[in-house]
């Protein structure tokens, strides 16, 4: 309930739309409790007047029609208003959520996967509406109509008042609150199983070609299939806990309905209460067990929301891996890179980076080559101040990198990685993100030096054509140079290359390196590669291996 509790704030803000949406629910439970009532009283009374002839038929229609109306529009309105501020709500928690994640990346801990992240940041997100559209809403509008009905009971029938009133507070607080306890941890394993089971199917969607490739699908859809039952096993609890609970609700339900109709016949015999009023009070009770009976169908959800909230907490709390300093300093323009004497290690780990010097003059271009495993990606993670070293340090114009701030030192360093994304948008989008006031010449400029304007040009839709998901319309070529040349758009004075050719074949990855020179003019860079180049693409190369750097 703690973490559930972290995001009030949030869901202040849409405090409006919820409460909008709580009074029109609270319009819908009343006009329905209301039209039951009118409707008993009015049948009973048409049954028992003679043909009707005593009795004015005009009003009592007049009111079941209007009630059923307003039932139908404050139902409409709650569901728009409802889900429109839970919608909004979950567009914020998601932001709030990217907010806290960005100075946390990489994450320290790398047991946290792609499958499980994304998990957290959708199905875990989507739980937590729950808590308002299911929980606080209903039990709110259930409390008011019960002692509505209570009040009314207490009027006429004063004795059945105290029977209908415990059965009520029972079903609308006693019974989902021990719900709520008792499916806490079912709640939590329906979470966990499902992050797993969506884990192993994102992973076997990734891996599918090398599992069919070593015939090993039969293995990879057993383990799905494990854990889908998993999964199937945890709600399967969840829901018997819910249907015990909803029976429990039936159960006093019609408990209040006998104790009801018991008082009212004896007042009925006493001449105290007249039959059309009793009927009218049995199904104003008999329906305002609908508030009772939605709260528990959906309170199980609420065990579901608390340890989604867990989850997401957990992820937000992640300790900053680097913080900013409480002094920055400007980046200084033009700057020499220089590295000294910098030893890293992941954790208690071997370095992966050992006694490394180096310097990189204002718009060299130097190459990283050296075996796998040797140190290459994480010399770049340190340049981007993805992590501290333990010893040594690393500086900008002689301004230690621990002295600027993330945002300053990423807005002068572009990164073009080896699974940077082409994404489901257009051309122009996606070069947009290199920065996003580049006019269309800036656009033309980038392409042409990343040596694809030609083939965007030829397209019928030119910039505007629809890349498809993961670039799926280009060919890996393409989509490396459409991402060169987002990079290009970049302003930034120093650019990082790491392994940019990774799924090319050789003569685009000639090609590409041959475009590198011109392109990257006048900006330090830095390419990390396993590739053979090409004479004259860099001005210097290194090698790095076992972490530590050699000629
Ligand atoms: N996040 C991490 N946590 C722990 N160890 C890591 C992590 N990333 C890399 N390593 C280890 O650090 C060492 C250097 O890895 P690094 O990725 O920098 O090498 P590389 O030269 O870039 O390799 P490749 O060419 O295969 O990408 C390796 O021993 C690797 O196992």
């Amino acid at each position: 309930m703690r973490a559930l509790l972290a995001f009030r704030g949030l869901f202040a803000r849409q405090a409006r739309g919820l409460l909008l949406a709580l009074v029109l629910s609270l319009v819908t439970l009343a006009a329905g409790v209301a039209l039951l009532g009118t409707s008993g009283w009015f049948i009973t009374a048409a049954a028992l007047t003679s043909a009707g002839l005593a009795f004015n038929l005009f009003a009592p229609s007049a009111l079941v029609r209007g009630f059923s109306f307003i039932r139908i529009l404050a139902r409409y309105g709650e569901r728009l208003t409802g889900h429109d501020a839970t919608l909004r709500l979950l567009a914020d928690i998601r932001g709030w959520l990217f907010a806290r994640l960005f100075p946390r990346l990489p994450l320290a801990d790398r047991n946290l996967r792609h499958g499980d992240l994304v998990s957290r940041l959708t199905a875990d997100v989507d739980a937590l509406d729950t808590a308002f559209l299911v929980a606080i809403g209903p039990v709110t509008a259930a409390l008011v109509i019960g002692t509505t009905v209570t009040a009314i009971l207490a009027f006429l029938l004063p004795a059945a008042a105290w029977v209908y009133g415990a059965c009520f507070a029972l079903a609308v607080l006693v019974v989902p609150a021990l719900l709520v306890l008792r499916s806490r941890s079912a709640g939590g394993q329906v979470v966990a199983r499902a992050a797993d089971a969506r884990l192993v199917a994102l992973d076997g969607i990734a891996g599918h070609a090398d599992a069919l490739a070593l015939g090993l699908l039969g293995s990879s859809q057993a383990n799905f299939s494990a854990k889908a039952e998993a999964l199937a096993t945890a709600r399967g609890q969840l829901a018997t806990l819910t249907a015990i609970a909803a029976a429990s609700v039936q159960g006093l339900a019609a408990l209040a309905l006998v104790g009801v109709l018991w008082i009212g016949l004896d007042h009925f015999g006493g001449g105290s209460i007249d039959a059309p009023v009793l009927v009218g009070l049995l199904l104003a009770v008999l329906g305002s067990f609908e508030a009772s009976n939605a709260i528990v169908r959906s309170v199980g959800k609420l065990s579901t929301a608390m340890a989604a909230a867990e989850r997401l907490m957990a992820l937000a709390e992640t300790p900053v891996t680097v913080a900013d300093p409480a002094q920055p300093q400007p980046v200084p323009p033009d700057a020499a890179i220089a590295i000294d004497d910098v030893t890293f290690c992941y954790g208690t780990g071997a370095p992966a980076l050992s006694n490394v010097t180096l310097t990189v003059a204002p718009g060299e271009h130097i190459a990283i080559v050296g075996p796998s495993g040797g140190g290459k990606s994480s010399l770049l993670k340190l340049l981007l101040r993805l992590a501290d070293p333990q010893s040594g340090r690393i500086t900008l114009g002689g301004v230690p990198l621990a002295d600027l701030r993330q945002a300053d030192l990423h807005a002068h360093i572009a990164l073009l990685g080896q699974d940077s994304p082409v994404f489901h948008d257009t051309i122009r989008a996606n070069l947009l993100i290199g920065r996003a006031d580049a006019g269309e010449p800036d656009l033309w400029a980038a392409l042409t030096a990343a040596g694809i304007a030609d083939f965007v040009r030829s397209l019928p839709r030119g910039l505007d054509t629809l890349l498809g998901e993961t670039g799926k319309t280009v060919s890996a070529g393409q989509g490396r140079r459409l991402c060169l040349a987002r990079t290009l758009l970049s302003k930034a004075p120093i650019v990082l290359l790491d392994e940019p050719t990774t799924g090319l074949d050789r003569d685009a990855e000639l090609a590409f390196f041959g475009t590198l020179k011109t392109a990257l003019a006048g900006r330090t860079t830095i390419l990390v590669t396993h590739a053979a180049l090409p004479e004259g693409t860099v001005d210097r190369v290194v090698t790095i291996r076992n972490g530590v750097l050699g000629a």
